[in-house]
């Protein structure tokens, strides 16, 4: 599905008039990442984003979001003539900025798909979510000045100030089938991630086990995967935690549609 229309100012505010989604691709390929990885499933990406993570592998739905508006009923019709997947993987951007997705998730429930929404974890709704495939963003994805794609950080004291939402988090834990997949740039991220299973643990009414949190390296091309998959690889046996491969990259370079 060709990207339309340039959108200016995307966020839980920037749609509050318009109707339907803001998408930005919608494709069928195989989960790429987390506990159904190899999976065949539709793609829906939903564009803009409340977070700006100076890594982000979807640059066009967050740094510079652009997509064309779809109904509800356009979306599903489309996630219908993929007949060969039951699974619907609902990402973005920043899926849960927008209230129409609860309308999209409770449809797909209707028609019989399992649904996995990746979400940073930061905004909590109540939808028909099979799976919730939150990545909460650690320090240091932050758009620091020198690591800015677009501009000098200005973003950065937004992002810091948004990334965690302990409230939402546990929310999400409590609610839905979960996995905390991590973004893992190097071994200096273990400290943060173990300080932020703790709080999950202390804070939800359902267990956390180690084989629900994912360590994922951090890549958007299967060179800068090379480098790290393997130490990755290690902090997970370490930890006691689960690794998750990023496949779209290992097996299609993340080309657009995979
Ligand atoms: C583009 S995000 C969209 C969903 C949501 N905004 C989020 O961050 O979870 C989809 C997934 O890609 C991960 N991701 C983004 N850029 C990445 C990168 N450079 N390396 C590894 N994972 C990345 C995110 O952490 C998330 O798990
Ligand atoms: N194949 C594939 N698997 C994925 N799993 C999560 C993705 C995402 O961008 O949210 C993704 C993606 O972009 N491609
Ligand atoms: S939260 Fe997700 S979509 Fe938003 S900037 Fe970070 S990785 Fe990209
Ligand atoms: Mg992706």
């Amino acid at each position: 599905m060709p990207v339309a229309s340039n959108v200016d100012e995307l966020g839980p505010e920037g749609d509050a008039e318009k109707e339907g989604l803001p998408i930005n691709e919608l494709f069928c390929s195989l989960q790429g990442e987390g506990k159904f990885a190899g999976i065949p499933s539709v793609f829906v990406r939903t564009s803009g984003c409340n977070l700006r993570c100076w890594f982000c592998d979807s640059y066009h739905t967050s740094w510079e979001p652009t997509g064309a508006w779809l109904s509800i009923e356009d979306i599903v019709d489309e996630i219908l003539s993929y007949d060969q997947a039951d699974h619907v993987v609902f990402t973005g951007g920043e899926p849960m900025i927008h209230e129409e997705s609860v309308e999209l998730l409770d449809e797909l429930a209707d028609h019989g798909y399992h649904t996995t929404v990746e979400t940073n974890g930061t905004i909590y709704r109540d939808a028909a979510i099979d799976l919730a495939s939150i990545s909460p963003k650690l320090a240091s994805s932050t758009p620091t000045a020198e690591r800015d794609p677009k501009g000098d950080g200005e973003w950065a004291d937004r992002h810091k100030q948004r990334r965690i939402d302990m409230d939402a988090l546990t929310a999400l834990v409590d609610k839905y089938e979960s996995q905390l997949k991590f973004v893992v740039t190097g071994g200096d991220d273990m400290v943060e991630i173990e300080s932020l299973v703790k709080r999950v643990r202390d804070a939800t009414n359902t267990t956390v086990p180690g084989e629900d949190v994912l360590l994922m390296p951090e890549g958007m091309t299967r060179e800068e995967l090379d480098a790290k998959r393997n130490d990755v690889a290690e902090l997970a046996m370490e930890y006691g935690y689960r690794y998750t491969p990023r496949l779209h990259v290992d097996l299609w370079n993340d080309a657009p549609g995979t």
